[in-house]
């Protein structure tokens, strides 16, 4: 017999939309449904969108519960189970390395995680650069929550999965019951803000975001900038968002790097030989963001497993490393560099680039600079500003869309841009 005729013998009696009870006609189709209990419940999850329990009964005096008919096609709501929130089970606050670039951000988190009451700092604000856990702190609140607080409800997602629901939810007309699942969590984690830019979900999410902040929910938030910076967000959010508490994270100090390679090869150590001056080795070549440093860590232990060496000595990294994409091109790269950069091709000064002249080649020099600080280095506007002359974070990011604009438009200005960025290679 298949599953689809056990199916064919059950009834649905009740649905509601948390619960759903079938009626089975004798225990042995009950028992063979309930091995695939898991599976019902996601199908259920999908069709409704929210989190379904499905309860299997043998007792007849629940069919006379009125049994609601299932609509023909799906419902319209956006199928995201907003509840399910996966959490990778290695980021968690034991697995992360604290050290001086990020204490700051992973006791925000952490706090925020163990307080109760009235929130100390709401939001919270975590930015940085590519590759330096952000995301690692967010799952690391979401699997702590999930062990020690299983009663508080957790809703984690990225900032586009945010911005597909919605869009999804203006289409589907169910923007009210998709904010108010939404609403309905003691944390609401979303990763990754930045995308949130130019959506034209921002008047749904400013509503959801008071929301949330009104009833005490604490929200945490990740950025790839400095919010301020977040050029393409309503000036409304950019002032709520930095109004609890902003912390940066930024590339780990060399220590950091170090501890962090350790703990990747704890316990590990009789596998995988490798000398202290490789850890030192990898830690101050590699640690522009800790994506980069493991993956230096990773190509050299799987190079290893293929070329079996005594141990990992300097010699073989460096061998093996010497021609890997992987490897810090861009650690000698500084703000000053690429001003330097900019004035020699146009035949300035710095100070030409810092003071106040409108002069057309040197407003040009300007955003050239602006634009590779922000491409090359990921510099924050406010941090550009400060170097060019005390600008503010506004004029600086004008100037940063007025290049963008130029290099699509003017053919010399764009040349003039690939000449200086390879002059900087
Ligand atoms: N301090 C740390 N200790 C241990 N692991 C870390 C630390 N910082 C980052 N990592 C690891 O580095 C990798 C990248 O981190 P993560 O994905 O959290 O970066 P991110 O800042 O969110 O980057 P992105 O902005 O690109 O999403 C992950 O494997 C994470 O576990």
């Amino acid at each position: 017999m298949t599953c689809r005729d056990w199916i064919s013998r059950t009834r649905l009696i009740y649905l509601d939309p948390q619960t759903a009870r079938v009626y089975c006609p004798s225990r042995i189709t009950q028992s063979i449904l309930r091995q695939e209990q898991a599976l019902f419940e996601t199908l259920l999850c999908e069709q409704t969108g929210t989190p379904v329990s499905l309860q299997l009964t043998d007792r007849v005096e629940q069919q006379t519960e009125p049994a609601p008919s299932f609509p023909s096609t799906p419902p319209a709501t956006p199928s995201v189970p907003l509840l399910q929130a996966r959490f990778n089970p290695e980021y968690t606050f034991d697995s992360f390395v604290e050290g001086t670039s990020n204490k700051e951000a992973y006791a925000a988190v952490y706090n925020s995680c163990i307080q109760t009451g009235i929130r100390a700092f709401n939001p919270i604000m975590i930015y940085g650069n590519s590759g330096l856990g952000k995301t690692h702190l967010l799952h690391a609140a979401g699997n702590w929550l999930r062990l020690n607080r299983p009663e508080d409800k957790v809703i984690y997602m990225d900032a586009n999965t945010f911005v597909d629901l919605l869009i999804e939810a203006m289409k589907s007309k169910t923007v009210d019951s998709v904010k108010s699942r939404l609403t309905d969590c003691d944390f609401f984690l979303l990763d990754d803000i930045q995308n949130l830019r130019r959506s034209s979900s921002q008047e749904i999410f400013f509503t959801v975001y008071n929301e949330l902040i009104s009833q005490n929910t604490q929200v945490m938030m990740t950025s790839d900038i400095h919010p301020q910076d977040l050029s393409g967000l309503q000036a409304r959010l950019i002032s709520r968002f930095t109004s609890g508490l902003t912390v940066s994270i930024s590339r780990p100090e060399f220590d950091t790097s170090r501890a962090i390679l350790r703990k990747r090869i704890e316990g590990k150590e009789e596998q995988i030989r490798i000398q202290d001056d490789v850890i030192d080795y990898l830690a101050s070549t590699f640690s522009n963001d800790v994506r980069n440093l493991e993956g230096s860590l990773n190509r050299l232990i799987f190079s290893a497993t293929l070329e079996n060496p005594e141990v990992i000595d300097t010699a073989f990294a460096k061998a093996v490393l010497v021609n890997e994409p992987i490897v810090d091109r861009q650690k000698e790269l500084t703000l000053h560099k690429i001003e330097k950069a900019v004035t020699n091709f146009y035949g300035l000064t710095c100070s030409d680039l810092e003071g106040k002249s409108r002069q057309k080649a040197i407003v040009n020099a300007r955003h050239i600079c602006v634009y590779l600080a922000r491409e090359l280095l990921h510099t924050s506007y406010s941090q550009i500003g400060q170097q060019l002359g005390g600008r503010d974070h506004k004029t600086i990011a004008s100037s940063y869309e007025r290049a963008e604009k130029l290099i699509r438009q003017d053919q010399a200005f764009s040349l003039a841009v690939t000449r200086i960025q390879e002059s900087l290679q």
